[in-house]
């Protein structure tokens, strides 16, 4: 197992692939496809088409270095026990939550387990040694095994790909960030909820407090050689 070194900011970072995650977050209709939870509550995903083929190029680069895959999927069971009720905050604040207030047509659609919206999309399949989590809460750590997977193969690096970077990817790289993970961001495999500033901000935050931020371009150049060894 050898060590790779990834162009990033604020500066370039080192690790071993075997020993680092991919972390595939929220890949789901519901936040990349036009009819989903994020369209119909009026935020913009016209342009993610791009995320999910920048996704996809990682994924195959990290599989054939040996690194793990991890998908997320946020979401609840379609009576929404799972989201909690008016105790939580998330009630109050999950816009998929509201929407479905607003529009009690669409009840039992919105990041339901088992239906579209929740499913990941079409051109991003697991394949068979990734795992597949599902989450209750913005941050992939709060009430899922991802700590305890991580711990158990010694993995401290996660990289990170997915929807929305100023919500559930950086949650959850901040939660890693406070657990001794040592978090990437691939800019250009993420999407924003909310106008390109909230995009900006989030990588701002990320690159000066919480982890470093790299292009999936550059994470492929880094792991070709990591690659070509293991077939050699
Ligand atoms: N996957 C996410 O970042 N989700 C953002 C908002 C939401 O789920 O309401």
């Amino acid at each position: 197992m050898k060590d790779i070194t990834l162009d990033a900011r604020p500066e370039s970072i080192t690790f071993t692939p075997e020993k680092t995650a991919l972390i595939v977050v929220d890949m789901q209709n519901a936040y990349a496809t036009k009819g989903g939870y994020l369209d119909l509550a009026g935020f913009d995903v016209s342009s993610t088409a791009p995320v999910i083929d920048n996704i996809k190029t990682a994924v195959a680069a990290a599989r054939k270095a040996g690194m793990l895959i991890i998908w997320f999927q946020n979401g609840w069971d379609s009576d929404y026990v799972e989201a909690g009720g008016p105790g939580s905050p998330n009630w109050h604040k999950s816009n998929a939550l509201k929407t479905m207030r607003q529009r009690p047509e669409l009840l039992g659609t919105l990041l339901a387990k088992g239906g579209w919206d929740y499913q990941l999309v079409d051109e991003l399949v697991p394949q068979p040694g990734d795992i597949v989590l599902p989450k209750p809460r913005y941050s992939g750590f709060f009430n899922t095994p991802l700590d305890s997977i991580l711990r158990s193969r010694g993995i401290r690096h996660l990289v990170f790909t997915g929807i929305a970077t100023n919500v559930c990817v950086e949650s959850t790289l901040r939660d890693g960030f406070f657990l001794e993970y040592f978090g990437v961001v691939l800019a250009d495999a993420t999407h924003q909820a909310g106008p390109a500033l909230a995009q900006q901000a989030a990588l701002f935050n990320i690159e000066t407090f919480f982890g470093w931020v790299s292009d999936v371009g550059s994470f492929c150049r880094a792991l070709s050689p990591h690659v070509l060894a293991r077939i050699a």
